[in-house]
């Protein structure tokens, strides 16, 4: 179900992420979905994430591996328990560790692809490793170790208006 895309199912309180969110109209708003066993999200680069002329910001492709990290975590909690993504009990994840390898730079013009491989699933802990490719060529590839969100963090974000978000 390579439309079915994860972020569309998050519940609007945890929508304003600035790398998936939504609601978030000044986010990079991306789409993770399942092909396979793997997961993969398209990016079309701006002009203006630019880093070296020519040349995607690095910061960008790290918040692109972060966001379909803890997507990719999250879907693949769900399919662990067979249950559809927008079932209770919610299983919200976020970012315990980020690793970024830049390989090589990454071309600024044609649409980044992202993929993610599970590589273990463990009680509250999902590691999911992810590459960045331009043109058919990985130019990054990184580690999110993602943890289900402790419930003090959920309940703060219960508690803020939609307005301050
Ligand atoms: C309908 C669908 C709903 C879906 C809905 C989804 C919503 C999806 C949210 C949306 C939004 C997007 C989010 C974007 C990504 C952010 O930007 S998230 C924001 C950045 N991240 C944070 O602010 C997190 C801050 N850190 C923390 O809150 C806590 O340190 C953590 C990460 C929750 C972990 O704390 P903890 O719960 O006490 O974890 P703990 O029990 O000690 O450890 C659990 C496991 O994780 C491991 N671990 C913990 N920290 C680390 C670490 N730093 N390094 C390595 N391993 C670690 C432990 O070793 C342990 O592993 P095992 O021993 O079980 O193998």
């Amino acid at each position: 179900m390579q439309n079915d895309n994860f972020q569309d199912h998050y519940p609007d309180e945890l929508s304003y992420c600035y790398g998936c969110g939504r609601h978030n109209e000044h986010g990079l708003q991306l789409k993770s979905s399942w092909d396979g066993d793997e997961t993969v999200a398209l990016f079309q680069p701006k002009p203006y994430h630019i880093a070296v002329p020519g040349y995607v910001y690095g910061g960008l492709l790290a918040s692109l591996i972060d966001c379909h990290g803890t997507g990719t975590a999250s879907a693949a909690a769900y399919r662990n328990e067979g249950r559809a993504m927008d079932t209770a009990p919610p299983l919200r994840f976020v970012t315990a560790s980020l690793q970024v390898d830049y390989l090589r730079p990454t071309p600024l013009g044609g649409p980044l692809e992202i993929r993610g491989k599970i590589s273990e699933l463990k009680g509250r802990k999902v590691v999911v490793n992810v590459t960045v490719s331009a043109d058919g060529e990985v130019c990054v590839q990184g580690k999110v170790i993602a943890v289900q969100m402790p419930e003090h963090m959920a309940a703060k974000m219960d508690a803020i208006e939609p307005e301050s978000k």
